[in-house]
């Protein structure tokens, strides 16, 4: 008896001399915060703060903290730090921060911003894992390929509009592969629909954008109340998210119960090859994933294929060896196809420099941290938001030397440098669940485009070439580059002319 008390003493002194250690552990470095705001006037410019988190890294090192105003931030700028806690540590750090202008919206149940803890969570993601994975993407080469005719057609057509085209082609892609709908023309019902919920999906979870994310108490304010007309505005957009819930869906299972339907994730899910009901909670959740795969596929790969171009344009050996590559394995009577994809080692490898070079969500989506932890001598209060620093992960000289030169040679040969899916995809149990469908898209529309043109610097009213800055704009936590000029130049007339056959 007098042995089991001592044991209990001792367990339980343990665990308070353990905790109150914890407890003295200092959070990471970072900006000293002032008093009520925290570091909100640091996060400079507004729109950007993952250009502050650039800076803050070289200062305080791979793991800095700061304060906004009363919401702890971690930020993690090594690719050691981030797989050390969000991988190897998934089921601390892979929730995601309550954005509360999402939540006034009623948004709250999309798989980005959806708990780790709800019930739905592990079903979405199981549906996507297998509907996404590289076997099953099969199924919609023909939709890529159907649609990087249409793109080609455009681009030599009308070469102005390159980034139009490109924004059309991803759009198109996406909406075939996920409700079997065939975008027509520019004007086209379902893009111009998840268009502007994108947009708007964008507006509200813009970092620093609203005062309630910092001070959430905000949020019970009556939406007359002056001031609080960000209230009003979470609920205007929620009305317009919330027709991409049903429409495009709805619009399917009428085609299906037409019995005239295109194959498409929509399509596939409601009619199990079993031949077995689907309830009306796997609908639920059957819908919610369609529409993650638009607004998770459609402005990346868009914003991936853009970047391409301008890098083509600033960096024309890259692109001279990847048409040598084409050229001795494809040929140049027909366009390079999924099959060749294997023997085109070189392009893979530039994809993979696409994604380090201009990685399109700089800053990640943010995690969350479930429980309190400590790491490396830190405490990370249970909380912290957790933000993965791609960008800075991605200038890192150590891991890519001379990192802002554009070189795919980085990924191949027998020591080729870190792989990049790795930190680009993101971590745990969030990694996107889309990766292998982007780099099929990618593979597909940046080896075909290579085939048929050379991508030049723009003229200048002289006539002489001129290089155009390479300039990002951020919309909501996504990264393109600033509108450019560049030219189209044909490599081959002959397979242009045949995609208009
Ligand atoms: C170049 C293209 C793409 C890039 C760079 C990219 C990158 C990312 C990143 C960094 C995350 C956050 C992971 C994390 O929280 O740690 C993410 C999440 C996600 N991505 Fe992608 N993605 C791309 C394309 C796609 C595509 C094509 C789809 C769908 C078809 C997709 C669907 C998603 C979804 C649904 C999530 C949320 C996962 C969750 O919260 O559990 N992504 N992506």
């Amino acid at each position: 008896m007098a042995s089991s008390i001592i044991i209990l003493f001792v367990a339980a002194a343990t665990v308070f001399f353990y905790s109150r250690r914890r407890g003295r552990l200092p959070l990471p470095p970072g900006p000293p915060p002032k008093f009520l705001i925290g570091n909100v006037h640091q996060l400079l410019p507004k729109k950007e703060p993952w250009r502050a988190y650039i800076t803050w890294a070289e200062i305080y090192g791979p793991i800095f903290s700061f304060r906004v105003p009363n919401r702890q931030f971690i930020v993690l700028s090594s690719l050691k730090a981030a797989t050390e806690l969000l991988d190897a540590r998934a089921t601390t750090y892979s929730d995601r921060p309550i954005i509360w202008m999402l939540e006034l919206a009623k948004r709250n149940l999309t798989l980005f911003n959806m708990s780790f803890n709800h019930p739905y969570f592990k079903a979405y993601r199981t549906v996507l894992k297998n509907s996404l994975s590289t076997r099953a993407i099969q199924n919609y080469q023909s939709v890529q390929t159907e649609e990087c005719r249409v793109l080609l057609d455009s681009l030599h057509k009308n070469p102005a509009c390159f980034a139009d085209h490109i924004g059309r082609n991803a759009a198109a892609v996406i909406l075939n592969l996920a409700y079997g709908w065939k975008v027509t023309g520019d004007d086209d019902r379902f893009s111009t629909m998840m268009r502007l919920a994108f947009e708007s999906n964008a507006r509200l979870s813009l970092p620093g954008r609203w005062w309630v994310e910092g001070m959430p108490f905000l949020r019970f304010l009556p939406s007359w109340f002056p001031g609080a007309g960000f209230k009003r505005t979470a609920i205007d957009h929620g009305k317009r998210l919330s027709i991409t819930d049903t429409v495009p869906f709805n619009w399917t299972k009428e085609q299906i119960r037409s019995g005239s339907y295109t194959h498409s994730f929509v399509s596939e899910q409601l009619l199990p090859e079993d031949g077995s009901t689907v309830s009306a909670q796997q609908e639920e959740i059957i819908m919610r994933c369609s529409q993650v795969i638009y607004a998770g596929g459609f402005d990346t790969t868009a914003s991936s294929m853009k970047s391409f171009i301008l890098a083509m344009v600033l960096f024309p050996e890259v692109q001279t060896l990847a048409q040598a590559e084409i050229d001795a394995v494809v040929g140049q009577d027909r366009f390079p196809t999924f099959g060749d994809r294997d023997k085109l080692p070189y392009i893979e490898a530039l994809i993979l420099e696409l994604l380090r070079w201009a990685p399109v969500a700089p800053q990640g989506i943010p995690h969350h941290a479930m429980r309190e932890d400590t790491y490396e001598g830190y405490r990370i209060p249970k909380g912290a938001v957790i933000i993965p620093n791609l960008i800075s992960m991605s200038r890192d000289k150590e891991m890519y030397p001379d990192p802002s030169v554009f070189r795919p040679e980085r990924f191949l040969g027998s020591s080729p440098q870190s792989d990049p899916r790795k930190l680009f995809f993101g971590f745990g149990r969030r990694r996107c669940p889309g990766s292998h469908l982007a780099e099929a898209s990618l593979y597909h529309n940046i080896s075909c485009i290579l085939a048929a043109f050379t991508i030049a610097k723009p003229l200048d009213e002289r006539g002489e070439e001129f290089t155009p800055p390479p300039e990002y704009e951020t919309v909501g936590i996504l990264c393109h580059p600033k509108p450019f000029q560049c030219r189209f130049i044909p490599r081959n007339q002959d397979l242009l002319a045949s995609l208009s056959q």
